[in-house]
Order: structure tokens, then C-alpha cells, then sequence
């Protein structure tokens, strides 16, 4: 079901900090930060050959990033992305066999514009997961 590895994001206390390490230590495309209010985050992409990073930082006080920087207050890996040809196929299946699907259950627009929903990181070995459609 699950297809190519979209993005790994990263929290971050500080973006321009961390958008730094990327374009200037490790030498990477880095794109301008986007305000995306409707998800509690700031973002910016870093373009990699295969696959994308992207660096998120709290936006709002309701921000999802929120506890997981007060657990990690030096930022860490927060979820991995994954494309799906038919996100509500996806989730159905998902959640037939058990799977938590995050907030209301209906996908919202992402950072590229397409449909992604999350599932509960204690379903998933530990590990947050954003699905995308394709
Ligand atoms: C930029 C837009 C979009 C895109 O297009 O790419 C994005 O990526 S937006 C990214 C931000 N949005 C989200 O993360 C939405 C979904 N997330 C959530 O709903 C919440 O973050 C969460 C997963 C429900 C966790 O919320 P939190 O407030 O941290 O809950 P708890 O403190 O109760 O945690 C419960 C439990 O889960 C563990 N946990 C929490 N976050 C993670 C994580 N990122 N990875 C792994 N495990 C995580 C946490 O440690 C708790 O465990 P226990 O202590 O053992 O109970
Ligand atoms: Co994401």
C-alpha cells in the first residue's frame, strides 16, 4: 500500500538556525519558511536527490510539535512520510486492521498542497506516520 518515502521531518527549535546547518554545513537546497497555520507549524524543505527533509518548527500555542520539543528540547526525527495512491482507501484499510488514524479522520491539504492524514506513533513501532497521496 505504502509507496515512496516523501519527507522525514525533523522538529526544530529554531528554524533559520536549523535551515542554516542544512544550506551552509551540509551544503543542500533549502527553501523559504511557510506559515501553515491550519497545522501549528512553520516549515521549509530540504531538497535531497531521493527524498525530501523538512525542518518544522512550533507555530501557535496549540502547536502538535509542542511536547515533543519539551521532551526534545535539542529537536529530533518528529514523523516519516510515506505516498499513497488513494489515501481514504489507505485509511480505511488502516483502520480495519486496528490502526489509529489522528484528529478528525478526514485528510487535510499538506505542505505540497495533496491530501495527508497522521497515525498514532504507539501503532507504528514508535514512529509517527504521515501518509500522502500520491
Ligand atoms: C507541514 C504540514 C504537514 C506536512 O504536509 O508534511 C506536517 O507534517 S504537519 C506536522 C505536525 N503535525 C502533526 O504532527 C499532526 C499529528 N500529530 C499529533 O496529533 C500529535 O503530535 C501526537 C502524535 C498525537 C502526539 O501529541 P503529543 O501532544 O506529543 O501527545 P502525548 O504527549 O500524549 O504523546 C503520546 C505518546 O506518543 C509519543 N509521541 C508523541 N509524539 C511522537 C512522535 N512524533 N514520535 C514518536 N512518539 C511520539 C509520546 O512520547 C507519548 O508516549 P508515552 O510517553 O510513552 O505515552
Ligand atoms: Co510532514
Amino acid at each position: 500500500m505504502i509507496g515512496r518515502l516523501n519527507h522525514v521531518a525533523i522538529a526544530v527549535r529554531d528554524l533559520a538556525a536549523a535551515s542554516e546547518v542544512y544550506r551552509t554545513t551540509l551544503g543542500a537546497e533549502v527553501s523559504a519558511p511557510e506559515a501553515l497555520p491550519e497545522h501549528g507549524v512553520t516549515v521549509v524543505f530540504v531538497t535531497l536527490p531521493n527524498t525530501k527533509i523538512e525542518l518544522l518548527e512550533p507555530l501557535g500555542a496549540e502547536s502538535p510539535i509542542a511536547r515533543f520539543l519539551e521532551r526534545n528540547p535539542d529537536g529530533g526525527i518528529h514523523h516519516v512520510c510515506y505516498e499513497v495512491d488513494d489515501i481514504r482507501a489507505a485509511r480505511d484499510r488502516l483502520v480495519r486492521n486496528g490502526a489509529r488514524v489522528l484528529g478528525s479522520g478526514e485528510p487535510k491539504i499538506g505542505a505540497h498542497g495533496k491530501p495527508v492524514l497522521f497515525l498514532h506513533p504507539k501503532d507504528f513501532l514508535g514512529t509517527l506516520v504521515e501518509l500522502e497521496q500520491a
